[in-house]
Parts: C-alpha cells; sequence; structure tokens
C-alpha cells in the first residue's frame, strides 16, 4: 500500500483525511490492510470499485462509526469521533448508505432534528430546508418519510447531510435511485461547492459514467484537481508493483479522468 500511495499526489499541507496504516477486520475477513490515503481539501475524492470491496467500511472508520482495528486516522484535524459519539461533528455532513431516517418523521421533522444536531437556529434550518426541498425536487415537506419513495429518502438523507453546510462531506453512494436530470445536477452543486476550496468530498459509487454525464470538468482550481478518482479494488494480482493478498483491497488512480 505504500507503494501505491506513492503513485499518488504528494500529500499537501492542507489535508480534510488522512489515514495511515489502517486495518479494520470483520472477523477473519480483512477489508483494510495497510491503508493509506489523503484527502486534499478543496477536492472531490471518489471511490469507485465492486461490491463488497470496503468502500463502506472505509467510510464509517473515517466518520468513527467503526472503530479501527490498527492504524490512525485524521479527519479536519482531528480524530474521527469521540467515542460512543455515532454523530459525526457539525463540519462532518455524512450521508450513510444504510440511511438513517425515522418513518414517523416528515421531511420537515427530518431536516430540522438534523439541524438541531448541528447547533442551527431554525431560521437557518428552514432557510436551508426551502432550499434543499427545492434542489432536491423533494415532495412537499409535511410528507411522512415512510411514504417516500427509495430514491427520496436517499435524497432526504443526502439533504440533512449537506445541511449545515459541512466542510467535509461523506457521501455513501448518493446518487443511488436518483434520475440522470438530477444527478447530474447534484454533481455540479458539489463542484461548486468545492471550487469554493473551502469544502472537501469524498464520496463512493459504482459508476464513473455518471461524474462524466454530469459534465463534471476535471479542471483545476489553484493548481489543484477538483475531481480525483481512486479505485478500490480486491487485490488478486500484481497491481502497480505491489501483491496485497486476498481479502485487502488496493488502490489506483482511474486512468484518462485526471
Ligand atoms: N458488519 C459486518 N460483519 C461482517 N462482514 C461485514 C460487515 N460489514 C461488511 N462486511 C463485509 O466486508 C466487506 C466489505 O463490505 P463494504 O460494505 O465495506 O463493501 P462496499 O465496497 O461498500 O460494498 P457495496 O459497494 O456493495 O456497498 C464485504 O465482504 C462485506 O460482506
Amino acid at each position: 500500500m505504500k507503494d501505491l500511495e506513492a503513485s499518488l499526489p504528494a500529500a499537501q499541507d492542507n489535508f480534510a483525511i488522512r489515514c495511515r496504516d489502517v486495518c479494520r477486520s470483520y472477523g477473519k475477513l480483512k477489508v483494510l490492510t495497510n491503508l493509506n490515503l489523503t484527502v486534499p481539501q478543496g477536492q472531490i475524492y471518489g471511490l469507485l470499485g465492486p461490491s463488497g470491496c470496503g468502500k463502506t467500511t472505509l467510510l464509517k472508520c473515517i466518520v468513527g462509526t467503526l472503530k479501527i482495528s490498527r492504524g490512525h486516522i485524521t479527519v479536519l484535524g482531528k480524530p474521527p469521533a469521540f467515542p460512543g459519539h455515532e454523530v459525526p461533528g457539525k463540519m462532518v455532513g455524512y450521508m450513510p448508505q444504510d440511511l438513517a431516517l425515522y418513518n414517523e418523521f416528515t421531511i420537515s421533522d427530518t431536516l430540522s432534528f438534523f439541524g438541531r444536531i448541528h447547533g442551527l437556529t431554525s431560521k437557518e434550518t428552514r432557510a436551508r430546508m426551502d432550499f434543499l426541498i427545492d434542489f432536491l425536487h423533494l415532495p412537499q415537506k409535511h410528507s411522512l418519510v415512510r411514504n417516500l419513495s427509495g430514491g427520496q429518502r436517499r435524497r432526504v438523507s443526502l439533504g440533512a447531510a449537506l445541511l449545515q453546510n459541512p466542510e467535509l462531506l461523506i457521501l455513501d453512494e448518493p446518487t443511488v435511485g436518483v434520475d440522470p436530470v438530477l444527478r447530474a445536477k447534484i454533481w455540479q452543486h458539489l463542484v461548486e461547492i468545492v471550487k469554493t476550496g473551502k469544502v472537501s468530498v469524498i464520496i463512493t459509487t459504482h459508476y464513473i459514467e455518471e461524474a462524466r454525464q454530469a459534465n463534471v470538468q476535471y479542471s483545476t482550481h489553484d493548481g489543484c484537481m477538483v475531481v480525483q478518482w481512486v479505485a478500490l479494488l480486491p487485490c488478486s494480482k500484481k497491481v502497480l508493483g505491489s501483491t496485497p493478498s486476498w481479502g485487502s483491497f488496493c488502490m489506483y488512480q482511474v486512468p484518462g479522468l485526471l
């Protein structure tokens, strides 16, 4: 893994996430093995990879809902989360793969709930809610979560992650069940907020094409790449000079996209 990271851009002083020699197993299954990864500030960092290769596990370790077995993770200069705290700090917006929504809540209740967690005033929450309901093509705010479609639920969860204008967005397959037009809009929004230089995004997807469809410009901002893709692959063969064992994954930059 060390060899692999050497192929990535040099680590910068300002980074949103840094993982050093991170290991995580489920019983005998080694999912993360000596993982080294640096997500620079002000970039979208995409993780691609086949189902089961460990994307969600990595994001959970970064958020702090899953404990790492070994290694060190820094998120915006701090450890991921305090022990026992399931909700990431105000500066971090997290959209999990398994949606953490209450069926009995309305959309409005849900976003207000996350607003309170993140210390927003009612006025701030209302303003963001109005923007997000419109932006994410959600039904009216008094709709019950239990009556929403799968795609609508995912968009409510994305809205909760975006609500407090976090410095770091951790998004686990945010565009599953989202139609192509809205998908493109979401990507455009992510690129716009990242271009301010104040927001960083780490995002998982199975579809590299979605970024292309969204007309994301692989442009530079102050000399930095705005979108950087890294693929995670189960390692059965020699990749970039490293020979990790089965059960771990390895990283490589996706050619032709940078
Ligand atoms: N709680 C758990 N207990 C045991 N094994 C688990 C657990 N969670 C995940 N795994 C296993 O760890 C591996 C990585 O799972 P993970 O969810 O991180 O993959 P992923 O790349 O996010 O997959 P997908 O793209 O399907 O979401 C898989 O083999 C999975 O079966």
